[in-house]
């Protein structure tokens, strides 16, 4: 039997039988740390990702950066939903920032509570689409869930007080199923991601750094104070933000540091199990 992933889908047989697990088109998944380093799925099958952000003093384009990379490592769609639009003076303030950080990501401004206002995000929340969200505490995921579930959130918890035999859980407590026949995913793993082998990812993010570094005069340019920094000298003379690049740099440490802990791990992990390999084998020649 595969290991399975909330968003996995699989083929039953008839009477419910496991028969395969259908190929994952993306997946989130993180190495955990044990006695065994294994990776641990999260969420798999996902299309599209709303990373969520309120616009008051909590705004922060780095943390919205870092859930890019994240997310552009798994392979999904990205779009930047920006909430507590009703008690925000000035939106635009928001959305330039997002815009100049990249023209050509989606953002939508919104007020979570209000129904009408979280409409702006049904072009994603249709049939065949199952979308997640990233963003941390308090910026509105779970009202926006509920918002966007409506009635339908309601209606769960009815069929659930009025069955007696408490079989009517149709939707796992990670998977919530829209009326308009889209997923939502909500799973206590994805708020929790941390940065590790997520390289591709933060190249994806900061294409426009990645691809001035090509240019570099050495091939391991640090973009520090090295000669012939084309990136460096695009802070000089076009405008690359340096927040850009610090915010690049300190995300691509991070996972490399992360990464080489792993390595680390699960370097030390198969030493300690040469050693118990080799005591068993000791003691049974002892013993014979
Ligand atoms: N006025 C206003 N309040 C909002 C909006 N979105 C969320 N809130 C409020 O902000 C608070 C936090 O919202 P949650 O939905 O619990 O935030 P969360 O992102 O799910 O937080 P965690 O569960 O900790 O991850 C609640 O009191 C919400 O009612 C919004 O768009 N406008
Ligand atoms: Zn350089």
């Amino acid at each position: 039997m595969p290991e399975f992933s909330v968003g996995d889908w699989i083929v039953l047989d008839s009477s419910g039988g496991f028969i395969r697990l259908l190929e994952r088109f993306s997946l989130f998944s993180r190495k955990a740390a044990g006695t065994k380093v294994t990776t641990q799925l999260i969420a798999s099958n996902i299309d599209t990702v709303f990373i969520v952000s309120s616009m008051n003093q909590d705004f922060n384009l780095n943390r919205i950066e870092r859930y890019l990379a994240v997310a552009n490592e798994a392979g999904v769609e990205t779009v930047v939903v920006l909430t507590k639009l009703d008690t925000c003076k000035h939106p635009d303030q928001y959305v330039v920032q997002v815009h100049d950080m990249d023209p050509f990501l989606s953002t939508v401004t919104v007020n979570s509570l209000d129904p009408e206002s979280v409409c702006k995000l049904g072009g994603w929340c249709i049939e065949g689409n199952t979308v997640a969200f990233l963003g941390s505490s308090g910026v509105g995921k779970s009202t926006l869930i509920n918002t966007l579930l409506g009635e339908s959130a309601q209606q769960t918890n009815a069929i659930r007080e009025d069955d007696a035999k408490g079989r009517h859980t149709t939707t796992s407590r990670s998977i919530h199923i829209l009326p308009s026949g889209g997923l939502l995913l909500d799973t206590p793993g994805m708020r929790e991601l941390q940065l590790a082998e997520c390289e591709q990812g933060i190249e994806d993010t900061f294409s426009e750094i990645t691809e001035l570094a090509k240019l570099c005069r050495f091939k391991d340019c640090q973009h520090e104070n090295e000669p012939g920094c084309v990136v460096r000298s695009a802070i000089e003379s076009s405008g690359l933000d340096e927040r850009r690049l610090t915010n690049y740099l300190k995300l691509m440490k991070e996972q490399e540091l992360n990464t080489a802990t792993l390595a680390e791990k699960r370097a030390r992990d198969r030493e300690f199990g040469r050693h118990i390999h080799s005591y068993k084998k000791s003691k049974r020649n002892k013993k014979g």
